[in-house]
């Protein structure tokens, strides 16, 4: 993650005053990324980071809604990657995934207050799925990286679809939980008055309330927080971050709204910082597959460390490499409050993934 985040730092950087060094590419470093989803309010702002990132040469954007555009306003930041939207019409996903290596999808639709990301499955089960068919079909060795809620089921949905396809690698499908990485290391430097780029907290399990559960006390910074109420409501906060922003957006839209119309359906979940926590790590993962080592980042992935206990998908510290996942590390030691939380969680995420692999197994 900070090696991510001085990278992208770098990147954001050279888009102001572009080195030659920076952008040079050789053929190794040409990387072509796929966003599917990319008109929505992650899609836009991760296509404009993807855009400004050096190592990115080739980007192709997929929306059912408005893709040519967003690639067209995108396609003038003046940095290398090609960029080119496809709507769904002339066959314009398959298109869009034609020699796509990345392939980030955060198309389907976000929560409103009062729901769960659970409550997003029936209609995000089936677009993701649909998705998944076209990438397994069209660029099968393309790393794939999920955003789309409730990433615990569409995880495992897609990894169902490319085994069906004959092509499934589990090296090379990851469920994004960068932002509940993000979320802790913000909110413990604010309490620890740490830079939040030094102040990493894994955040392992899933990507759903009880099931992110952050190791403070794998963070330097932990000791600032003791146990008790004081330590509980931070893991609260980073466990419900999601639904912080939610309210928050639900708060701002009825005010605005409230002479016309009043809503209370509210504006949608986290966009802005999601899209950043999407850059960072693909921008990992493609520092990695160009060869470079030592790239950490805590990742949802086919994971061997509690599939004894039904749990098939597991989000700990993955080291990145050319292939994709190359090494899982185990959680190692925590404490007996974070023993606590992952008890709560193992169930919950077996739930989740069983729901997934059962439903795409009905609706193929
Ligand atoms: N993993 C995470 O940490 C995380 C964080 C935030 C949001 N999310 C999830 O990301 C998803 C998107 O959120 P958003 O706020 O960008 O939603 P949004 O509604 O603003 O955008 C979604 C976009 O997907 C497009 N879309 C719908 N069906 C599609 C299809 N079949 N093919 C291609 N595009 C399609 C829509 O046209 C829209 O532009 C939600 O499911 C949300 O819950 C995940
Ligand atoms: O909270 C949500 O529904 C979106 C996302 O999963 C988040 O963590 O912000």
């Amino acid at each position: 993650m900070l090696a991510a985040r001085s990278a992208l730092r770098a990147s954001m950087r050279s888009g102001a005053a572009p080195s030659s060094r920076l952008f040079s590419s050789s053929a190794i470093n040409n990387k072509a990324v796929a966003v599917l989803g990319a008109s929505g309010g992650i899609g836009q702002p991760l296509s404009l980071l993807l855009k400004n990132d050096p190592l990115v040469t080739k980007l192709s954007l997929f929306d059912i809604r408005l893709a040519p555009g967003v690639a067209a306003d995108i396609g003038h930041v003046n940095t290398p990657a090609v960029t080119t939207g496809y709507g769904a019409e002339d066959n314009g996903l398959e298109k869009a995934l034609e020699g796509a290596e990345l392939v980030v999808i955060p198309a389907g639709v976000p929560r409103k207050p009062g729901m769960t990301r659970d409550d997003l499955f029936n209609t995000n089960a089936s677009i993701v799925r649909d998705l998944a068919k076209a990438a397994a079909k069209v660029c099968p060795k393309a790393h794939l990286l999920i955003i789309s809620n409730p990433v615990n089921s569409t995880v495992p949905i897609v990894a169902e679809v490319f085994k069906k396809a004959g092509v499934y690698d589990p090296k090379r499908l990851f469920g994004v939980t960068t932002l509940d990485v993000t979320r802790a290391s913000t909110f413990l430097s604010g309490i620890a008055s740490s830079h939040p780029a030094e102040t990493i907290v894994p955040c392992v399990g899933g990507h759903s309330g009880p099931t992110i559960v952050p190791l403070l006390s794998q963070a330097k910074q932990g000791s600032a927080v003791k146990a008790g109420e004081f330590y509980e409501k931070l893991v609260h906060r980073i466990q419900y971050g999601g639904d912080e922003v939610v309210k928050a957006k639900a708060i701002a839209d009825c005010l605005r709204s409230i002479s016309l119309r009043l809503s209370q359906d509210g504006a949608g979940s986290a966009t802005l910082s999601m899209a950043y926590a999407a850059a960072v790590f693909s921008n990992s993962l493609i520092r990695a597959i160009n060869g470079e080592g030592n790239v950490v980042e805590c990742t949802y992935v086919d994971s061997p460390l509690y599939k004894d206990q039904g749990v098939d998908f597991f989000s700990s510290k993955v080291t990145l490499g050319p292939e994709g996942v190359k090494e899982i590390h185990p959680v190692g030691q925590i404490t007996p409050e974070e023993e606590k939380l992952l008890e709560a969680c193992l169930p919950e995420l077996s739930k989740n993934i069983k729901k997934g692999v059962q439903w795409v197994g009905e609706n193929p």
